[in-house]
């Protein structure tokens, strides 16, 4: 059984080397909309593969950080990373350029991270991550799956990499959750949300 759950954000970027001009000169934005799928072939004690108001917790957390901000690639040349950083306090600094395929990969591993440090709490059994698919527009999408996250091909994508800046720390719900997750420290699950 497959369930999915809908995230929105707003984010600005430069997709540097692409074809299309717009997207590779100038700094735009998108209203992203990122599906999560889920999969079991159980039920928790809610007869559910994976409650909807648990994803609202971490995973919508991290997806979260990308709204109204900018996504920057490590790569890119570093006049323009400190001038968006001098002028956005919120930004995210990637190890990949920001197109909607890594965009995919990376919140993969993220909800990916999310999932493996989860206690569950509600009987769910072997809830696994199927794929995250990345609307950049009405029109365009990408949809990856643990392959493509991991993939060696695409580059490999280190979870170290990516850093977060002060602003989207400070307003997590607590600001060393990304250092947590790295360390693969344990979440408990609360019994209600
Ligand atoms: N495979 C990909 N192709 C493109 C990406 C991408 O991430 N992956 N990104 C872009 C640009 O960011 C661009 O803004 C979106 O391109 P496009 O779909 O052409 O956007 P439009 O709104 O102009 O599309 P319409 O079909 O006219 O609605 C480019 N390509």
């Amino acid at each position: 059984m497959l369930i999915r759950k809908l995230f929105k954000f707003e984010n600005a970027h430069i997709v540097r080397g692409c074809t299309t001009r717009r997207c590779s000169e100038n700094i735009h934005g998108h209203s992203y909309k990122v599906e999560v799928l889920l999969e079991s072939n159980y039920l928790d004690a809610g007869q559910m593969v994976y409650d909807f108001g648990l994803t609202k917790l971490y995973m919508k957390e991290l997806i979260d950080s990308f709204d109204h901000s900018i996504t920057l690639w490590s790569k890119d040349d570093p006049a323009y990373i400190e001038a968006m950083k001098a002028h956005s306090n919120r930004w995210v600094e990637l190890p990949v350029s920001p197109s909607a395929e890594q965009f995919v990969r990376v919140i993969y591993l993220m909800v990916e991270r999310v999932l493996e440090c989860t206690q569950m709490q509600n009987e769910e059994r072997e809830v696994k991550l199927h794929s995250i698919i990345v609307h950049e527009t009405d029109t365009g999408y990408a949809q990856g799956f643990r392959e493509d996250a991991h993939s060696e091909l695409m580059g490999k994508i280190d979870l170290e990499d990516i850093v977060f800046s002060e602003q989207i720390r400070r307003e997590w719900s607590e600001s060393e959750l990304w250092g947590k997750l790295l360390a693969r420290t344990p979440i408990r699950n609360p019994k209600k949300v």
